[in-house]
């Protein structure tokens, strides 16, 4: 539903800064709180505050509630635009090549101890018999 929603940016975003047309940042969605000002139960002035902002970890801080969470559902009015160094590229950890081969590695080590356990035993027996 919010990748029809237009993207803004944090500029963008800062333009929204009085009572009447007030705009913060949650989680990279962009709210459009003027309606809400007045109702906040946290009051007004924490609102100003963070007003054309990025309010994530102030939001976040106060713990608010489910209840409180799903009311912006309804101020949501775009997604922030993101920078290029908000995208985390996902580590790969898992190397099964290396894996293989190092299983592979181990595999023939472990031949390689019977081939010359097995020379040493032939060699002593030549030499005993
Ligand atoms: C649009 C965004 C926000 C919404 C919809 C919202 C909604 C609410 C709601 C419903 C409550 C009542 C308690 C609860 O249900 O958790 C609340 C309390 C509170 N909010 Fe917000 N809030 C928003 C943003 C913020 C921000 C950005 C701050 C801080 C900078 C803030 C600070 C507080 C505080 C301090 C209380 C506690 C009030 C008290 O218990 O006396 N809120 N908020």
């Amino acid at each position: 539903m919010s990748e029809t929603k237009p993207y803004y940016t944090l500029d963008e975003v800062k333009e929204h800064q009085t009572k009447k047309d007030l705009w913060m940042i949650l989680h990279d969605k962009v709210y459009s709180v003027s309606s809400f000002v007045d109702e906040h139960p946290g009051g007004e002035e924490v609102l100003m505050d963070v007003a054309g902002q990025d309010a994530t970890e102030a939001f976040e801080d106060v713990g608010h509630s489910d209840e409180a969470r799903e009311l912006l559902v309804g101020l949501l009015v775009g997604n922030l635009k993101s920078s290029s160094s908000d995208k985390k590229p996902t580590a790969k950890v898992s190397t099964p090549t290396a894996g293989k081969s190092a299983a592979t590695d181990a595999g023939v080590t472990i031949y390689a101890f019977f081939v010359a356990a097995a020379l040493v035993a032939f060699g002593a027996y030549k030499f005993y018999v």
